[in-house]
């Protein structure tokens, strides 16, 4: 039995619009995304999410709001990866270009789905609703989505 790999995915998020980051490389790269990665030995959940943000974004938060959580199962991986999302709206600091991640503000209706994750065409209007989400995606590959579900929720 493989316990899952738990990780955070941070989205920043002014009135209009949303700040993602270009992967540079590794997992993802690419294809704009949220902020986030592992959560290390003796971290929350909260705040490996935090340190992700500052690592790649240069952002300083002190406070973040789990708005959706996703499971992702990759065929062939008998890993699941459990993504805990969370949104912030109050920051310090200047969106920092770092060797992982580009960051770039996109507003809110320019949001750049064919070059996300195929996942995100699904969720993100829940996001941007201000919902929170509950879903689960089975990949074949980064780019095949065989199934899922995906619900919104009163509590996560
Ligand atoms: C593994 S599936 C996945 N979807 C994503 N959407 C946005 N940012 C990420 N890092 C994402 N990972």
């Amino acid at each position: 039995m493989v316990a899952n790999k738990v990780l955070t995915l941070v989205l920043i998020r002014e009135a209009s619009r949303v700040l993602l980051g270009m992967k540079k490389r590794g997992f993802g790269e690419g294809r704009w995304n949220g902020f986030g990665g592992k959560v290390e030995k003796g971290e929350t959940i909260l705040q490996g999410a935090i340190r992700e943000l500052r690592e790649e974004s240069g952002l300083q938060v002190t406070h973040l709001d789990e708005v959706g959580r996703l499971m992702f199962e990759f065929i062939g991986d008998p890993q699941l990866l459990e993504v805990h999302v969370f949104t912030g709206t109050k920051y310090t600091g200047v969106p920092t270009e770092t060797n992982e991640m580009r960051p770039c503000w996109y507003a809110v209706d320019k949001i750049p789905l064919k070059e996300m994750w195929p996942d995100d065409k699904y969720w993100f209007p829940m996001f941007l609703k201000g919902s929170k989400f509950s879903g689960y995606f089975k990949f074949e590959g980064h780019n095949k989505i065989l199934e899922y579900d995906l619900k919104e929720v009163e509590k996560l």
